[in-house]
């Protein structure tokens, strides 16, 4: 209410109250006036109230209702949160799974499941483009040796040293897999046979110069390797490592440390 307002209610109050005009003639109607308005009043102020009250209702609904909209979106964004986490272990430890299953614990080179995979490819692109490859067996000369002299321990980790030195030493399309104990098979991919002689040649020295240290002493070791070039039409597995197997025994028998080859043709 302005002053304005109350002041002329309280001029109307007091007139009303004034024994002086008791008997005039608008006294009675500006008293029912004065009644009617307060009642307006009244009337008014509860109304405001109410609609005060629908007011801090649909505040504070619209509180709860956001507070209740922002406690769903952090749950969904923690379950997603842990959905992505398990998603994302679920990937690790699949592609985990997938490594161990065609590579060597020991060396972490590719393994036999790895190598039958490359040769499938490789007989693919043989065929397609005529690429000559060649497949070498690499043996560790008296490895039994180290075993015996030094523990199987010392001999994985000469086996790990030298799978680092071969991986170093190829080039990245070439594949260099532990074929079993202490024998690596080699694809030498694009290459004929006398190139892969070189290759092997180069990759035997490198090996005869590694030197391992153990404890106070320093240990050495030489391979020998047996060479074939795959034939068209040949099984890989059957043909040409067979001839590359016989290469190596050569190479064992005329004293180690070498790399032999079996001729292209015969
Ligand atoms: N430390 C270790 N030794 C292995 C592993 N796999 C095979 N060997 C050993 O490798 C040795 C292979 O010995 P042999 O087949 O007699 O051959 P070698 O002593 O290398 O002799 P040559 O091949 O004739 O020069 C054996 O003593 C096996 O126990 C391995 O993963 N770790």
């Amino acid at each position: 209410m302005t002053r304005e307002d109350a002041a002329l209610l309280s001029r109307v109050e007091s007139l009303l109250a004034d024994p002086a005009h008791a008997r005039h003639p608008l006294r009675q109607a500006l008293e029912a006036l004065y009644h009617h308005h307060l009642e307006e009043k009244a009337r008014l102020e509860r109304l405001v109230s109410i609609s005060d009250g629908y007011q801090r209702l649909a505040v504070e609904n619209q509180q709860s209702a956001r507070q209740g909209y922002d406690k769903i979106r952090r749950r969904q964004e923690k379950l997603s949160r842990i959905s992505d986490g398990y998603q994302q272990l679920m990937r690790e430890h699949n592609l985990a799974l997938a490594r161990d299953s065609t590579h060597d614990s020991l060396t972490g080179l590719p393994n036999r499941r790895m190598v039958d995979e490359h040769l499938k490819q490789e007989a693919q692109r043989a065929t397609r483009h005529a690429a000559p490859y060649t497949l070498a067996i690499l043996d560790i000369d008296h490895f039994k040796r180290i075993n015996d002299r030094h523990g199987h321990e010392i001999g994985d980790r000469v086996l790990v040293a030298i799978a680092r030195v071969m991986q170093g030493e190829l080039r990245e399309y070439d594949l260099c897999a532990r074929w079993g104990g202490e024998e690596f098979l080699l694809l030498l991919a694009e290459t004929r046979l006398e190139e892969a002689r070189t290759i092997l040649t180069r990759l035997l020295r490198r090996l005869a110069a590694v030197s391992i240290e153990v404890g106070d002493a320093t240990l050495s070791i030489t391979a020998s390797a047996g060479l074939s070039e795959h034939r068209a039409g040949e099984d890989p597995l059957d043909d040409t490592l067979q001839r590359a197997d016989r290469a190596l025994l050569q190479a064992k028998r005329s004293g180690r440390n070498r790399c032999c080859i079996t001729p292209t043709r015969g």
